[in-house]
């Protein structure tokens, strides 16, 4: 059997095999088609825009929620054709039970609201961040999966809930330094369809489907919108009129079409009014082509998108009043948005916006001699129980070598454990942006 060199060959010592005559491969050391390794300056960027998430929602008084990615299959399944279902990542166990990686997380809170039943209060206000997955054939080399911040209302009927969503993703935008000139919301109600199926005498059963149709507007030619439309049994006429409507830019033009009694016009009216109390205006626009592409959406819908149209939407939202019924859960109205990890880092590169996140560690510590590595460990520990960051040299290294790791791990500081100095109990400190040196007693370190 080919034997193999330990840690990647760097060492001069041959290993065995693990299995006696087992042949080795060298495995593939990239991650499966459509997934991402966070390596350390990955997982910083990481931890940054995840701490913007949790501190938004910390601010807006939101309670962290998690669900598990594995979920049943049958969680996902809705009728109306959504891509999500598509590309449903899913497969039977070794239990037989048809299962599926979440492709979001709203089905996931639906079902832990019905789950914790009476013993919760309304409203209740959620908020999580966890790892999505879609099966897509990588004929367009997209991902398998990304990172979903969310955050939920439930319990609350009124648009009020939704402004204050918004009012959140505004929040964190400013915080990142995104403005208004760079990106901004696309705000309609899907209660406008709704009066314009209930006009055109479509069947409510249809309202998923034909919303998940109007979904794809700008991305499949219109003839073939209009022959999908077409399928679901609307006529040829209805199907104009709606057209029509869907390009409408003004709420006013939109109260022309819709008379101005119905709750569309009113919801979007008092959402606008709304967007000025919370300062947030300048941010949001009517556009009634707005669906977004889930068919449980029952109200207000919208999308971030970035002002100069070279990304996909940012993020997207909406009001969801059915969704609990569905899955046998009590009338409880809801609402939520989903924000990917992955559209917001090309829009921050595109605007030169990505923060510098070095490696920090305040101290390198250093014994001068093999046999006090352990008082370097009683230093190390000293420091670290007093809450300072500590890169401890495990090894005998020469020097040279250290001070190349303290500048590549950008530490503060190089504490040298020398014999004479730890017979009298001290260390010696160097701060390394400005040279200075100086003994002092480890007790007296901090
Ligand atoms: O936004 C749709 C979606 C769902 C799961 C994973 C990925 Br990547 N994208």
């Amino acid at each position: 059997a080919a034997a193999t060199k330990s840690n990647g060959g760097r060492s001069g010592s041959i290993v065995a095999p693990l299995v006696e005559n087992e042949e080795v491969q060298k495995i593939d050391v990239n991650p499966p088609k459509g997934t991402r390794d966070f390596a350390p300056e990955d997982m910083r960027l990481r931890n940054w825009l995840f701490n913007h998430f949790k501190e938004v929602s910390r601010l807006f008084g939101y309670e962290e929620v998690d669900y598990p990615v594995l979920e049943t299959e049958a969680l996902f399944i809705r009728k109306a054709g959504e891509e999500i279902r598509d590309q449903l990542y899913c497969f039977e166990d070794r239990g037989n039970r048809r299962v599926a990686l979440r492709p979001e997380l709203t089905p996931s809170l639906a079902r832990l609201v019905i789950q914790k039943g009476k013993s919760v209060s309304l409203p209740l206000k959620w908020f999580a961040i966890g790892q999505c997955w879609r099966y897509e054939r990588m004929t367009r080399g997209r991902r398998r999966e990304h990172y979903q911040w969310n955050m939920d209302i439930i319990g609350v009927p009124h648009v009020t809930a939704e402004a204050e969503l918004i009012s959140a993703i505004v929040t964190f935008f400013k915080r990142i330094g995104i403005t208004a000139s760079d990106v901004g919301f696309k705000v309609s109600s899907r209660k406008v369809l709704q009066e314009l199926l209930r006009k055109y005498g479509v069947p409510e059963n249809l309202f998923g489907r034909v919303c998940i149709i109007i979904d794809k507007i700008e991305k499949i030619p219109i003839d073939e919108i209009k022959k999908e439309l077409g399928s679901t049994g609307i006529s040829e006429d209805a199907i104009e009129q709606l057209l029509q409507v869907l390009s409408v830019k003004s709420l006013d033009d939109l109260e022309d079409v819709l008379g101005g009694a119905g709750e569309a016009i009113a919801d979007l009216k008092q959402l606008f009014s709304l967007a000025e109390k919370f300062g947030y205006s300048e941010w949001i626009q009517f556009d009634a082509s707005v669906v977004r592409g889930l068919a449980y959406y029952t109200g207000i819908v919208f999308e971030g998108f970035d002002r100069k149209g070279n990304l996909r939407a940012i993020c997207g939202g909406g009001r969801y009043d059915r969704l609990l019924p569905t899955y046998g859960g009590d009338d409880i109205p809801a609402c939520g948005f989903g924000f990917g990890d992955a559209v917001i880092v090309e829009l921050l590169k595109e605007k030169n916006l990505l923060p510098e996140l070095g490696q920090e560690v305040e101290n390198i510590v250093c014994a001068l001699e093999k046999d006090l590595q352990g008082a370097a460990g009683t230093v190390a520990t000293a420091l670290r129980s007093k809450g300072q960051t500590v890169d401890l040299v495990l090894e005998s290294k020469p020097l040279k070598w250290v001070f190349k790791r303290a500048a590549r791990i950008n530490a503060r500081r190089l504490i040298l454990v020398g014999k004479t100095e730890w017979e009298d109990g001290s260390v010696s400190v160097k701060v390394l942006s400005t040279g200075e040196q100086f003994q002092v007693k480890l007790n007296d370190l901090e």
